[in-house]
């Protein structure tokens, strides 16, 4: 038996591969590189630089290996660039999903968990939003992604495969062993630019918007560490493993943290300046983004661990200084 592990070549999906291998389960990566790293993939995993598309190279994968369920976290992920190039959004997030899904369908795959977002919600109050919130993406990648949900939805009526599709809110930090972590040049996730800048890689960090209605005026954002977000993936396939059907569930820890709490985080943790610019509010964005993660915590008796900003703030910080280091040496 054997876990497919789709984009572990990336950010969130090179921790599910070392969170798979730390519990001994055998695990295959189809990655075709065009934002992650080789570097990244574990070597005890197996990584096959190929597209999600190609059927030929899935349907072999499951074969050779015994694959009973695939994780599927490859895509491209940058909310800004969705809207400006809705095409190539919807083909590589949409149309290489169904094509996965049907080479899971045709090759027996059973099990299948997929990478959501809180983008699939309408969002704007202030209050924690649950599963039943309403579904109205604001950009092509939010759309991109919600499409893929209904496939499933579909597939799974008619065929015989369950899944689980993960609703992310802001993930960061890395892994607390300092194996692998975002390592993607130009990201534009707060915490990834915060920890930049506190190390020196960024010359300041620019805060877009200081008059929302909020405690201090910046952005609120539900931050949830990566390694308590894929042993949610992990506890949602012993779920489909046993049996225990569908579930859509949100990936957030009920609380969130302003731009100027997390600045004020990286400061505490590092002892250094992190230089800031007021900016005018980043077009898109929302006052408040928090989940009620209630239903995974019922449903998969999930229990985060890493629920605390400066940890997560740590770690962030922890492995960015480390790529400082591997880029220097490379
Ligand atoms: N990072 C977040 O805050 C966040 C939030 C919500 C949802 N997500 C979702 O989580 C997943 C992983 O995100 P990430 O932050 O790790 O991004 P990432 O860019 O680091 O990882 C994506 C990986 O997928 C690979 N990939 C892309 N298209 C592919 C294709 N067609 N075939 C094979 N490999 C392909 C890339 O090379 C990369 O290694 C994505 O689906 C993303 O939409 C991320
Ligand atoms: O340099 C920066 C970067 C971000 N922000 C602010 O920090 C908050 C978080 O912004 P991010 O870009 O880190 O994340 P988003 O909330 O915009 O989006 C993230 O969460 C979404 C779900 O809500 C999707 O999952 C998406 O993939 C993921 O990037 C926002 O208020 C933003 O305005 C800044 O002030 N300066």
């Amino acid at each position: 038996m054997a876990v497919l592990v789709t984009g572990g070549a990336g950010y969130i999906g090179s921790h599910m591969v070392w969170e798979l291998l730390d519990r001994d389960e055998e695990v295959v990566v189809v990655d075709n590189l065009s934002s992650g790293f080789e570097w990244a993939v574990a070597p005890e995993a197996r990584l096959c630089r190929g597209d999600v598309a190609d059927k030929g190279l899935i349907c072999r994968i499951v074969e050779e290996h015994g694959v009973d369920a695939i994780i599927h976290f490859a895509g491209s992920v940058v909310v800004p660039e969705s809207v400006a190039r809705p095409l190539s959004y919807y083909e590589n997030n949409t149309c290489r999903s169904r094509a996965l899904i049907e080479a899971a369908v045709e090759s027996g795959v059973k099990s299948f968990i997929f990478s959501s977002t809180a983008a699939v919600y309408a969002g704007g109050g202030a209050a924690p939003l649950d599963e039943e919130a309403v579904v109205a993406p604001q950009t092509p990648y939010g759309m991109s992604k919600l499409m893929v949900e209904q496939i499933l939805r579909d597939v799974s009526v008619a065929h015989p495969l369950s899944f689980a599709a993960l609703r992310y809110f802001n993930v960061a930090g890395a892994d607390p062993k300092g194996r692998t972590g975002q390592s993607t040049a130009g990201a534009t996730h707060l915490i990834k630019v915060v920890s930049e800048a506190t190390l020196g890689k960024r010359s300041h960090v620019d805060i877009y918007g200081t008059d929302y209605d909020t405690p201090d005026g910046t952005g609120v954002r539900d931050f949830i560490h990566v390694s308590d977000l894929v042993g949610a993936h992990y506890l949602a396939l012993q779920r489909l493993r046993a049996g225990g059907g569908n579930l859509v569930a949100n990936c957030g820890y009920g609380h969130g943290y302003s731009v100027r709490e997390v600045i004020a985080s990286a400061r505490k943790v590092s002892g250094r300046e992190v230089p800031v610019r007021e900016a005018p509010r980043r077009p898109g964005d929302l006052a408040s983004v928090i989940a009620d993660a209630g239903r995974a915590r019922k449903e998969l008796k999930w229990a985060p661990s890493f629920d605390d900003l400066d940890g997560i703030v740590e770690t962030s910080l922890a492995w960015e200084d480390r790529l400082t280091r591997k880029n220097s040496a490379a």
